[in-house]
């Protein structure tokens, strides 16, 4: 990996769109290599979640505590829940010597750049909102009115991504293998060539 390449990466899009597929085949790959910034969340877990590992968990109350202390470089709330990605994990994984990948959402992406961490902006994209709805019902770990929520978000998201200069470079998770190929060639910090934004008007 050069050197360049340890700048943070953050990795946004809809709900749905598969950041955490394309995350867990990137770290399984490269488990030295790269160093996932551990969110805190008020969700509750999903089945095999574990606290410390996908998120940690906490309570509503306990967020609002960190978020008071400034613990937070952002910090939203979406669906109902609280998010947020903390200083302290950051500087956790730097001190690993891997490059840190952030999940966030828009919102986070917008704080973020308000902040000093100049990370590299890699919004990943559906192929159509057809195929988003398809992949959210297929997780089936949202109920149908869960779902609704998370698309109109996912709108949100999409409109935030077509304003200029929001991302470094886009990927469009349509072909699992093909889009893994170009994220694994940004996570590494080699030249990609990158996706066009498709219409996503469906
Ligand atoms: N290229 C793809 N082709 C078909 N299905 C996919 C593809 N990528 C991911 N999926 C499936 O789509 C669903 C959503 O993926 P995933 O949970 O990774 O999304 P996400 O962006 O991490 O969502 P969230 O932000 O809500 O955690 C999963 O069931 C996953 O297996």
């Amino acid at each position: 990996m050069s050197p360049s390449s340890k700048v943070p990466l953050v990795i946004f899009g809809p709900s749905g769109v598969g950041k955490g597929t394309l995350l867990k085949r990137l770290f399984a790959e490269f488990p030295d290599g790269f160093g996932f910034s551990v969110s805190h969340t008020t969700r509750a877990p999903r089945p095999g979640e574990t606290d410390g590992k996908e998120y940690h968990f906490t309570t509503p109350e306990k967020f609002k505590d960190l978020i008071q202390c400034g613990a937070f470089i952002e910090h939203a709330q979406f669906s109902g829940n609280f998010y947020g990605t903390s200083f302290q994990t950051v500087r956790h994984v730097a001190e690993t010597g891997r490059r840190c990948v952030l999940d966030i959402d828009a919102q986070g992406v917008q704080q973020i750049k308000r902040t000093d961490l100049n990370p590299i902006y890699l919004f990943i994209s559906p192929p159509s909102m057809t195929v988003l709805r398809e992949r959210l019902r297929g997780r089936a770990t949202d109920s149908e009115e869960a779902i609704q929520k998370r698309l109109s978000t996912a709108l949100k998201e999409i409109q935030y991504a077509r304003e200029p200069n929001v991302y470094d470079y886009v990927i469009v998770n349509d072909d699992l293998e093909k889009a893994y190929e170009k994220f694994r060639q940004v996570a590494l910090g080699q030249e990609v060539n990158q996706d066009m934004l498709p219409p996503l008007d469906d």
